[in-house]
């Protein structure tokens, strides 16, 4: 798939724009804040409706305006659909598909699929468990987009809990014996939405699993496919441990919310479910097994960064469309070597957009369509 054209109104330091794209490598090269990576974030919002920069939407619309809107032609099969979000500041965000409104802004999730890499990515092998665990989760959704609805039904059930318990563990007598009863039904939605998400964090890591390490190999220097690993590692370890069924890790899970509920009630939060999980990466160093963070070198670093998201590119393509192959100012980060080698791995994608301060840092072996981008100007270079 790739996008034919991008119109942008309000969206972040664009009042409007209209950018014709084409297939195969497009470049937007300009200096530092003059609106490259706006113009890819938005492409980016419209298949996750998530930015891969700030968590909340305000910043996505211009300051001043109070509405932002992206559209883009998208070219899947020889057919073109028009994809449109509308973003508003302080109300819901409405979707259409050309011209029609969906009834769900969320239905507009995975009809464009984007795989971003950014110097941000660091922050999958170097962050927070919480990083690895969005990482998997834009990818399933992405995947799945019905499974969109089940995070989100997972998000609020956490929070609802989580205010339960507060309640629960400060209440005494009658009132205690009474939210203790309200807890055991907010339990059983836990552990019924959690174990599904689980089984499909799971069921994604064992098929990513050879992926990563084919990459990894191949960005790597005198790396093999055995060095780098990934292993999802749960709050919540079901028994049976080769592909337990949604029942069991539900089962898993409610077993051990009995187990944990003094604990959980002293602190005031859910310590058990997929929002605890990691996914932890590794990698060989002889014949030790050692944990990236920590122990990697900051090129090791990178290359298991960029292995996971290229991974992830090779996952979305298996299930049979291509995914926008996005590098946001990600060579300027990169050694030469490194460079040359990711270049050359995405230059067949169906569409390539990069972002670039100086033409330099743009490989060769990504020559394509240019665009320069100058105080909020896109004009087509050479
Ligand atoms: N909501 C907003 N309203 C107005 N301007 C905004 C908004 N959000 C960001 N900007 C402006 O957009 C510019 C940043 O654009 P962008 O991040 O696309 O830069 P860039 O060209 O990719 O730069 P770099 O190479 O440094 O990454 C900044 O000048 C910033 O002030």
């Amino acid at each position: 798939m790739y996008v034919s054209h991008l119109s942008l109104h309000d969206f972040r330091s664009y009042p409007t724009i209209e950018v014709p794209l084409e297939a195969g490598v497009t470049a937007f090269v300009g200096r530092n804040g003059q609106g490259k990576t706006n113009l890819v974030e938005a492409i980016d919002y419209l298949s996750r409706l998530q930015s891969h920069r700030v968590a909340t939407d305000a910043p996505l619309v211009r300051a001043g305006a109070d509405q932002a809107v992206v559209r883009a032609a998208v070219v899947r099969d020889g057919r073109t659909a028009t994809l449109e979000i509308e973003i508003n500041a302080g109300r819901a965000n409405k979707a259409r598909i050309n011209r029609s409104p969906l009834p769900r802004t969320r239905d507009l999730v995975g009809l464009v699929r984007t795989v971003v890499f950014s110097p941000e990515d660091l922050t999958l092998v170097k962050g927070d468990p919480s990083d690895r665990r969005r990482f998997l989760d834009d990818l399933m959704i992405l995947r799945s987009p019905r499974l969109a609805g089940v995070r989100s039904d997972y998000d609020r059930i956490l929070k609802q809990r989580n205010s339960l318990l507060k309640t629960a563990g400060l209440a005494r007598g009658s009132a205690r014996e009474g939210a203790l009863a309200t807890l055991a039904v907010w339990d059983d939605h836990l552990a019924r939405t959690g174990a599904e998400i689980l089984a499909q964090r799971l069921a994604l890591v064992d098929a990513l699993k050879p992926y990563v390490g084919k990459a990894y190999e191949t960005v790597a220097r005198g790396a093999s496919r055995d060095d780098a690993d990934i292993t999802y590692k749960p709050v919540v370890e079901p028994v049976e441990t080769t592909t337990p069924s949604v029942g069991t890790l539900r089962q898993a899970i409610l077993e051990e919310l009995a187990r944990r509920q003094k604990d959980e009630l002293d602190r005031g939060i859910s310590l058990v479910g997929p929002h605890r999980d990691d996914l932890l990466l590794h990698i060989s160093a002889g014949t030790e097994r050692l944990p990236v963070k920590g122990y990697a070198s900051h090129g090791e670093s990178w290359s298991f960064a960029l292995a996971l998201r290229l991974a992830a590119y090779d996952l979305l393509r298996a299930d049979g469309d291509d995914p926008i192959l996005i590098l946001d100012d990600v060579f300027a980060e990169l050694d030469s070597q490194r460079r040359v080698q990711l270049a050359e791995l995405v230059a067949g994608a169906e569409q390539v957009l990069v972002t670039a301060a100086v033409p330099e840092d743009v490989p060769e072996a990504l020559a394509g369509a240019r665009y320069h981008v100058k105080a909020g100007e896109v004009t087509r270079g050479e």
